[in-house]
């Protein structure tokens, strides 16, 4: 496994900032993120994946910006659904991934929302659930409102889609994602500007006191 990380910003050619977003793919054994990863990637469904762990990247446009989005495509342990404190580092959001047929998957996904909630740097953190192998409809035990339901009490995006049938529907989740991210660096630029005002009037005011 090579894991590269890489400084948050990167100066391009033209002197602009290229902005680098990294996303975590979590989830049970099977569920399909590596077909979501190279759906994404490449537009293409190939049917078998490899069992390698590896970080991708793709530069994309959004709102006039360049932003290179890295993407951890995570190997689960069977239905395990332990992660690394240095994927949680290196994350900026996450993707949780189920199979709509797998119950069992949903579950882990449940168990590992709560994991990082829990901890203190992704309590926070922008997440999007997603419900794969939405093609295999005859086959389905997590119905969508329970997908929706989850999603709903733990503050995160939810799609539902399939990575066999379309790319349209798997761009959606990651382009989510990286507004989410988007929209929680600038909340907190935004709080640390305020801690800033507030850090600087109680300096004045505590001199005025001790005088
Ligand atoms: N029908 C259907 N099969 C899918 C879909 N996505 C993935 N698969 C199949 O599900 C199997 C597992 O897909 P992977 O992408 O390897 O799953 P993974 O979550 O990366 O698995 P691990 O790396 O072992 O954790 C493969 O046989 C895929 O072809 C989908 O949307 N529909």
């Amino acid at each position: 496994m090579v894991v590269e990380v890489k400084s948050r910003m990167e100066a391009t050619e033209a002197n602009q900032q290229r902005v680098e977003t990294n996303i975590l793919l979590l989830g049970a054994h099977s569920v399909g993120k590596t077909a979501l990863t190279v759906r994404f990637l490449t537009r293409r469904f190939i049917g078998e994946y490899g069992d390698i762990e590896s970080i991708y990247s793709r530069v994309d446009r959004v709102d006039g910006q360049e932003i290179c989005i890295n993407i951890w495509d995570s190997q689960a342990g069977g239905k395990s659904c332990s992660f690394s404190d240095k994927q949680l580092q290196w994350a900026d959001g996450m993707v949780l991934v189920y199979d709509i047929c797998d119950r069992a998957s949903f579950e882990v996904v449940r168990q590992q929302l709560q994991l990082i909630r829990r901890s203190r740097k992704m309590s926070m953190a922008p997440v999007v659930i997603v419900g794969n192998k939405r093609d295999l409809q005859h086959r389905r035990s997590v119905s969508g409102e329970e997908g929706h339901l989850l999603a709903m009490t733990e503050r995160c995006g939810f799609f539902e889609v399939s990575a066999a049938e379309t790319y349209h529907g798997v761009l959606l989740v990651f382009h989510r994602l990286v507004d989410l991210v988007r929209e929680t660096r600038a909340l907190r630029k935004s709080m640390a500007g305020v801690r800033g005002i507030v850090r600087s009037v109680s300096a004045v005011f505590g001199k005025k006191r001790a005088e």
